[in-house]
């Protein structure tokens, strides 16, 4: 199933779908359906409800809010240890893109943008090879828990972000126009952060990147074959259908605080299904081999567990999928304007470490607390602004399976 935001990005995800990733999927002989999503949680509810022994995979050409959507549609099923197994693919169709520009860079192919970029999915896609892709618990004051593949930022980041959606139609130049504008007005915000330091707790063992194709053995005959082992038993049952559904009417503010994450079914079926066991509940002091970062002004706070942060902002450069990782960065209080700036340049090449800028502090973690004191402010995860207030969060290591090189 193929899921797209007619909406993303600059509003031509539809147009990049039929101009340059439906003929390959024909020429691979890859069947699929096609369905444009028509308002927001479209997707979370398709895919909370779905018959899912009917997909091999569920692919998004869109920005990654709508894989978010996904991601958490499987997680509030009552079989979400098997939904959640189902491979996941990206095909960028949003102006941040960032976990098709990270799975990109994972094959360790030189950077692309835009159109190569699309391109380059779309291969991976054909070739249908399946890895494992770290997930990560969030939990908010409110008690609601969402699943976050990809970031949580507080301060500067979360702010550039969600202001420069206006600009969206600009594509990715939109995060460069939003920094220079929030560098303009640069804010300290207060809070306390703690964390969980990754050497204090092994990575648990688990399986690796699997070579299994989730749909067409037809590929055979395009690519190597030890590529492709094993052949789902559904793809039998796939017919090569597209189901146009298009309401041009049904606009709605992808800004919007996420409102809908049913805190029953997540505290009755899913928090005592999966535990988060390095978390303490929030009202309850960090354990003692946690790190209290003893700071209380910060510029940004930004946990991030892909390589890239959008198309252009390679933030870990060694970041892998399902590497076990929060990475964590923050920036203290005291950073000028232009160093700043310099690091988000430095951040295209992934050379931002190297700037040895002294406000700059990078962790290898695998739970953090993050407590504002500052009353106003935003928190965003994967880019879509959540409540405002103590947030809290742990990995999961290669809990999803994705499409990747
Ligand atoms: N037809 C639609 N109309 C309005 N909103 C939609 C529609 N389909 C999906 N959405 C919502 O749009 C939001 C943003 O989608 P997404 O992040 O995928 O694209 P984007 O914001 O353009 O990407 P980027 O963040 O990279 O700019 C998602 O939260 C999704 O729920």
């Amino acid at each position: 199933m193929i899921l797209v935001n007619p909406h993303s990005g600059r509003g031509q995800a539809l147009q990049l779908f039929t101009g340059h990733i439906q003929a390959m999927l024909t020429e691979a002989s890859v069947s699929y359906t096609l369905v444009i999503t028509e308002h927001q949680n479209h997707a979370r509810e398709l895919v909370r409800n779905a018959d899912l022994s009917q997909w091999d995979a569920l692919v998004i050409m869109s920005g990654d809010g709508l894989l978010f959507e996904v991601i958490n549609g499987l997680m509030e099923r009552e079989d979400w240890q098997q939904a959640i197994q189902t491979p996941l693919g990206i095909l960028p169709g949003g102006s941040g893109n960032a976990l098709a520009a990270s799975i990109h860079n994972y094959s360790q192919l030189p950077p692309a943008w835009n159109e190569e970029l699309l391109l380059s999915c779309g291969f991976m896609l054909c070739k249908g090879l399946v890895g494992s892709l770290d997930l990560v618990s969030v939990h908010l004051a409110s008690r609601q828990r969402l699943f976050s593949f990809l970031s949580l930022a507080w301060g500067f980041v979360a702010d550039v972000d969600i202001e420069s959606e206006k600009y969206r139609h600009v594509g990715a130049i939109r995060f460069l126009m939003g920094t220079l504008v929030r560098l303009a007005s640069l804010r300290v915000y207060q809070g306390r952060l703690a964390y969980l330091p990754a050497k204090e707790v092994p990575k648990p063992s688990k399986k690796n990147v699997k070579a299994t194709h989730p749909m067409s053995t037809s590929l055979c005959s395009s690519f190597p074959c030890h590529l492709i082992p094993n052949v789902s038993p559904k793809q039998s049952s796939l017919t090569n259908c597209t189901d146009m559904n298009i309401n041009q009417n049904s606009i709605t503010n992808s800004s919007n605080v996420i409102t809908n994450m049913r805190p029953e079914t997540q505290s009755n079926s899913m928090t005592t299904s999966l535990v988060d066991s390095l978390l303490p509940s929030l009202d309850q002091q960090v354990p003692e081999n946690w790190t209290v970062v003893n700071e209380e002004d910060f510029v940004l706070v930004l946990a991030i567990y892909q390589s890239h942060l959008a198309e252009d902002l390679w933030t870990v450069p060694g970041a892998m999928a399902d590497d076990g990782l929060i990475h964590l960065f923050y920036v203290t209080a005291g950073i000028s304007r232009p160093a700043l700036l310099r690091l988000f340049l430095a951040m295209e090449k992934g050379s931002h470490l190297a700037c040895g800028c002294p406000h700059l502090v990078y962790e290898k973690v695998r739970a953090l607390r993050l407590e504002p004191i500052s009353q106003q402010g935003m928190i965003t995860v994967d880019g879509e602004v959540v409540e405002y207030g103590p947030i809290q969060a742990q990995v999961h290591p290669g809990m999803a399976k994705l499409i990747c090189g």
